[in-house]
């Protein structure tokens, strides 16, 4: 990684300096988690590179948190984060999981081949939505495709505020609007399906080989999955990119911010129908059926919506019934630990 010499190279800025108090300014340094592993984290701070070994008496910490060190570089504390990317587990279990935090922008990246696909931009809308970071549509190998502007426009059309860009990842001047969210001291990230060019950007970025790309074969627009490690790497001459393993196996929970920011349109229009526990099936006075009907909103976008809204919905009530179980699981203890400290003690 390149010397830093200056903590906002980091992405260090008031939001953090405002959560420090006089004491912490003269007993602690503060540093940014740049690699996670199992058993420690490596940091960055003015002072250079710091291992720190993980403990159970630590918050849950990821790669982009800044944290304040004692002069002996031991932990003291996490500052809050302004963003914070997490999914649930993959797999069966239902745990959520730290991505990435304190994240600027996320590029949600989608090519323009056969990988296109309203719905998946919907989705990965919704989580990026959630996370307090700026979402930034790239649309791929834009070389490859003879309908450009009509499917740009279609992304565009899901919500007019939206950053829509369409690129040729390969050729470094087509990529240059993508600069002006990787400025030094901003923190980005990229998602999307393997294959889509992902790599390939960054690397066009960097103007040098980061990544590793995968040939992938352009019939099927099967990728190979080539991204493996979770750090954050110092760009040339530019921001800070968070590289995470491919997140093709997305599940919602938690996500009600991320949902209601992605489909606005159709919660505004939910709060004008008729009954306030409107289904938006069949109801009389339903405003998003009556929307669906004179073409103001399409079907695919509501089904879309639908279906997203219960995946989230199941997602969130597992998780919530899981955290309760690890609540009452928890109290159980400290009361059987109680009850034999009070017998041991001869109470
Ligand atoms: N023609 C063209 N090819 C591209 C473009 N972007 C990427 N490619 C090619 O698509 C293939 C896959 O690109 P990668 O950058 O490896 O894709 P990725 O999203 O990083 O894939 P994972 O690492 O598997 O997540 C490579 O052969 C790239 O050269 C583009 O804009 N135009
Ligand atoms: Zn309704």
């Amino acid at each position: 990684m390149t010397k830093i010499t200056n903590l906002s190279q980091l992405g260090w800025r008031p939001f953090f300096q405002q959560q420090l108090s006089l004491t912490d300014y003269d007993e602690s340094v503060p540093a940014r988690v740049v690699e996670q592993h199992r058993n420690q984290l490596v940091l960055r701070g003015e002072s250079g590179e710091i291992v720190l070994a993980l403990h159970p008496s630590m918050p849950a910490l990821c790669v982009g948190d800044w944290v304040l060190l004692d002069k002996q570089h031991q932990f003291v504390r996490l500052l809050e984060r302004f963003s914070e990317f997490s999914r649930k587990a993959a797999g069966s279990g239902l745990e959520k999981q730290l991505i990435a935090t304190n994240l600027d922008a996320v590029f949600v990246v989608m090519s323009l081949n056969q990988d296109f696909k309203l719905s998946r931009l919907e989705r990965y809308l919704t989580l990026v939505n959630e996370t307090g970071a700026q979402a930034v549509i790239v649309l791929t190998k834009r070389d490859l495709c003879d309908d450009v502007d009509s499917l740009q426009a279609q992304v565009q059309a899901l919500d007019p505020l939206l950053q829509v860009i369409a690129v040729n990842g390969l050729d470094s001047e087509s990529i240059a609007p993508l600069r002006d969210w990787c400025k030094e001291g901003q923190t980005v990230a990229f998602m999307g399906s393997s294959g889509v060019g992902k790599s390939t950007l960054i690397n066009s970025l960097q103007g040098q080989q980061l990544l590793a790309t995968s040939g992938i074969r352009e019939d099927d627009s099967k990728g190979r999955h080539t991204t493996t490690t979770r750090s954050l790497h110092l760009m040339a001459g530019s921001g800070l990119l968070m590289d995470t393993p491919g997140m093709r196996e997305l599940q919602l929970a938690d996500v009600q911010t991320g949902l209601s920011t992605t489909f606005a349109e159709i919660e505004a229009l939910a709060k004008q129908c008729r009954f306030n526990n409107c289904s938006h099936q069949s109801e009389p006075g339903c405003c998003v059926q009556a929307a669906l009907a004179n073409g103001e909103l399409d079907q695919r976008r509501l089904s879309n919506y639908f279906k997203l809204a219960r995946e989230q919905a199941l997602n969130s009530a597992s998780l919530a019934q899981k955290r309760a179980k690890d609540k009452a699981l928890g109290k159980m203890y400290r009361t059987v630990q109680g009850e034999s400290q009070r017998r041991k003690k001869g109470y």
